[in-house]
């Protein structure tokens, strides 16, 4: 593989080094406004629109960006990645030599698939899932008693949980009537008590899913749960299904009413729109609305593929991104969507960001010569406002902050209240950060005064629809994708798991009196706590 160069070796890193000296103030007089600001800092495509004015980028900073989209070839390495790539790998270690094939679960809707193959598999297991949900539907597929099943609980966690959770959640606005969706994915027993304790058993089904087949809380949550079924007098087997590796340990038929299947070239936080997520998603809102969170998706990488830096918003999410973190050195990012169906979408990012980017080797295995992966958190706004704003107005930290916003709420539920609805509100208060945020503002009293100069982008859609919530996902993960290519790093794998799963098995077997090496930290400290009597 020619040895890709990465951020620091682009020809402009001094020149944005330079410039970020002293960068674009946002406190200045109509600094928003300034040379038409407002409207030329965007990036517009169908479903979504960025604004970036209230960045710290000037047209020099934005030209030297594009610059390094340029030079270090990231939108030929994406296009690449869609193509069938092997980019899941470290030049010159043992690692998983894969290819990262997530967007061809969604490339069904142009003329031909960029990569036949897992676009055929993909369609394979959306058959599979249509002819699921009509037997659904249809009846053929009912509890012992005939009587249709309602709920549907995944089991599952990380990449198997938070991003179909996520979107779950996002979308439940458009849930079929009587269709109810839960998810467990902690070991800890009270998930799974708390789950089952609000649900009927007898017309639910529980989708465990588990790319790998080995993930001990899934397993764990499996077995749990059937045991709960038993002792109900509900028959496991006519109430358990999986999605699964093919050939993984889990790919048992037999133990399963369906399976459906994933594959190695899907990273798990990367499989929201594979089965891990669609299943789900499917019998909460129906095959329709699934194609449609397809198609959104879809749109964006195919978008992604744009040179242009303004006609790209991943890319250009992923260059302000980074322009924040390696030049103005900052440390952590803050994702608020003012829409409250988004409320896990924060969490999901904490995955699929630092999983993928928190990494400190570069994919020829050497220690990386600039800062990789910020610190990714967020709650929704305007709650956000009233929990941890303050710091955000006037720490010592400066977080820069990625809002999501849209025209319209999902439900239509509303009222004017004092000459504006509660949408209105929610917009208001948006805007007013960003400005905020941007401007801040002057007082003799230092505890009064707002620095500003916090930066931030506001990624805008019409309305939170099966669509758009395609298109955020999509925009996400190439945004990701993106900057761990500008940094030369392998985002695909998680090595950095291993070690904690590794020393959890050395302490269930002191747990479970297995002798382990006398005066091991595990016996301590099990003997610190007292739960070797267990
Ligand atoms: O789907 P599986 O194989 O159970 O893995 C669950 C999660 O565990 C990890 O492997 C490690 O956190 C994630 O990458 C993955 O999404």
């Amino acid at each position: 593989m020619q040895k890709t160069i990465d951020l620091s070796s682009c020809s402009v890193f001094e020149k944005l080094q330079e410039l970020a000296v002293k960068p674009y103030d946002l406190t200045e007089e109509k600094s928003l406004e300034r040379n038409g600001r407002l409207e030329r800092y965007a990036c517009r495509s169908k479903l979504l629109q960025l604004f970036f004015a209230a960045q710290r980028v000037s047209d020099e900073v934005l030209d030297c960006l594009q610059q390094v989209a340029d030079e270090l070839k990231l939108v030929e390495q994406f296009r690449k990645m869609r193509r069938g790539a092997v980019l899941n790998r470290i030049e010159g270690y043992e690692s998983e030599n894969r290819q990262v094939l997530h967007t061809g679960c969604r490339d069904m809707f142009a003329e031909s698939p960029v990569e036949p193959e897992i676009t055929r598999l993909a369609r394979l297991e959306l058959e599979k899932l249509k002819i699921f949900l009509q037997e659904l539907e249809g009846g053929q597929l009912c509890n012992s008693e005939g009587k249709p099943f309602d709920t549907l609980v995944q089991v599952g966690i990380g990449g198997s949980d938070l991003g179909p959770r996520s979107v779950v959640e996002a979308l439940k606005q458009y849930c079929r009537p009587g269709r109810t969706v839960r998810f467990i994915s902690n070991v800890d027993p009270d998930d799974c008590a708390r789950v089952l304790a609000e649900i009927s058993l007898d017309t639910t089904l529980v989708n465990i899913v588990s790319k790998s087949g080995t993930t001990l809380e899934t397993l764990a949550n499996d077995q749990l749960v059937r045991s709960v079924m038993e002792k109900a007098g509900v028959d496991p087997a006519r109430h358990c299904i999986a999605v699964t590796g093919k050939g993984s340990p889990m790919d048992n038929p037999k133990r399963y009413l369906r399976s459906f299947y994933m594959f190695d070239s899907i990273g798990g936080r990367f499989s929201t729109t594979s089965m891990v997520g669609l299943v789900a998603l499917g019998f909460a809102l129906g095959i329709a609305r699934v194609m449609e969170f397809l198609q959104g998706a879809a749109a964006v990488d195919y978008g992604a593929e744009e040179e242009d830096i303004f006609k790209n918003i991943p890319l250009m999410m992923a260059l302000l991104g980074v322009w924040n973190r390696n030049f103005l050195g900052y440390n952590s990012l803050a994702v608020l969507p003012y829409s409250q169906a988004l409320h896990r979408f924060s969490a999901h990012l904490q995955q699929c960001d630092m999983e993928s980017n928190g990494k400190s080797v570069s994919r020829y295995g050497e220690p990386v010569t600039c800062r990789t992966g910020p610190l990714v958190w967020g709650e929704p706004g305007t709650n956000g406002q009233h929990a941890f704003y303050q710091l955000l107005h006037q720490g010592t930290e400066v977080v820069p902050i990625e809002f999501l916003g849209f025209a319209k709420s999902q439900s239509g539920l509303d009222r004017r209240i004092d000459g504006t609805t509660s949408q209105e509100k929610l917009l208001a208060n948006l805007f007013a950060q960003m400005v905020a945020f941007a401007t801040g503002c002057d007082s003799e009293n230092p505890n009064r005064k707002f620095a500003g100069n916090r930066p931030s982008s506001l990624l805008f859609a019409d309305r939170l629809t099966p669509e758009t919530m395609g298109a955020i996902l999509a925009t996400y993960e190439a945004k990701i994708v993106f900057q761990g290519f500008i940094w030369n790093i392998n985002s695909f794998d998680q090595e950095g798991v291993q070690l904690g799963k590794i020393l959890a098995s050395r302490f269930l077997r002191a747990m479970k009196g297995d002798e382990l090496e006398h005066g091991s930290i595990e016996v301590k400290l099990l003997d610190l706590v007292n739960t070797r009597a267990l």
